[in-house]
């Protein structure tokens, strides 16, 4: 028998398939872990942006989690759209009665087409109920603001969130993503105690859709798979370079990214056997 890494994705769809449910569960299956989904919004959007959205009822989402958890506990766990207080704090009350061990709070606030997918009381939540449990929190730079209550304009300043996120606000480690800054695409990871950089060079593409979420994936299927974290953002690192790098032509709009912009199976075979 076959033993394989199981991980669980918590999150919004996205019909077009670059986001959300779809782009995590697509990830997980290119990396080699065993996709799970609770769905907690599901949204009408594509490359040319978010048109609207419905959040499923709170026994509904919570009746997903118990399907899910009675039946194939995750090795690890990812949250995205959590468009609400409530629905944020179901996720952590389920995580909590799981004991989930690894668990990347990926804290998506609005798409990069401008559409907020949460609503404004739901920054606190993250803070007080989400962010105690999570092994690594990935803010990009304007989520890292909104969550530190800072305005980020320098390395400096990314530091600094990933310092407060960890120190001030108990999440275990912070990796503050540089996808809106300048210069070259350059991530801080923190850890409590030593920062590490991953960088990669900024390519001139519109088609970036559904990166964060993506890049998030891998580092849930990594963990999954027993991985270190600073090993795991690595492999997200490159992964989600490669899927940049390589764009495909779908889409009117900001285009999803490649996940065969390399062969990862190829490279990283990580199904234990
Ligand atoms: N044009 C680009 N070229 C190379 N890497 C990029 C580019 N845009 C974003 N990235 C990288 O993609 C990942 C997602 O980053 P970011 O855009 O900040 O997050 P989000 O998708 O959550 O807004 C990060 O590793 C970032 O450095
Ligand atoms: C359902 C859903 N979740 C998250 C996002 C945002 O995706 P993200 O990977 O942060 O990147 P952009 O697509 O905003 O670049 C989404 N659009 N939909």
């Amino acid at each position: 028998m076959t033993e394989i890494a199981k991980a669980l994705t918590v999150a919004g769809t996205d019909p077009s398939g670059g986001a959300g449910i779809q782009a995590d569960l697509k990830t997980f299956q290119e990396i080699g872990a065993y996709g799970m989904s609770v769905i907690t919004s599901v949204v009408s959007q594509n490359t040319l942006g978010v048109k609207s959205f419905v959040d499923l009822e709170l026994d509904f989402v919570e009746s997903q989690f118990d399907a899910v958890f009675e039946d194939i506990p995750p090795d690890a766990v990812k949250s995205g759209m959590l468009s609400n207080p409530e629905v944020m704090a179901l996720a952590a009350k389920k995580m909590k009665e799981a004991n989930v061990a690894n668990y990347v709070l990926d804290p998506v606030m609005i798409a990069s087409s401008g559409h907020a997918l949460i609503s404004e009381t739901a920054r606190e939540t993250i803070a007080r109920e989400l962010l105690p449990l999570a092994t690594v929190v990935t803010p990009n730079l304007p989520e890292a603001e909104a969550l530190t209550n800072r305005t980020i304009k320098t390395v400096d300043d990314m530091k600094e969130a990933g310092r407060i996120l960890v120190e001030e606000y108990g999440t275990s480690a912070a990796l503050i993503k540089g996808g809106h800054y300048e210069g070259e695409a350059d991530d801080y990871l923190y850890d409590g105690q030593t920062f590490e950089k991953f960088s990669a060079e900024r390519f001139d593409t519109k088609h970036t859709h559904g990166s964060g979420c993506t890049y998030a994936a891998v580092i849930t299927a990594g963990l999954a798979n027993g991985k270190s974290l600073y090993e795991a953002v690595k492999d997200g690192k490159t992964y989600i370079t490669a899927a940049i790098s390589n764009p495909l032509n779908i889409g009117k709009g900001q285009g999803p990214t490649n996940h065969w912009g390399h062969r990862w199976s190829d490279v990283q075979p990580l199904i234990r056997v």
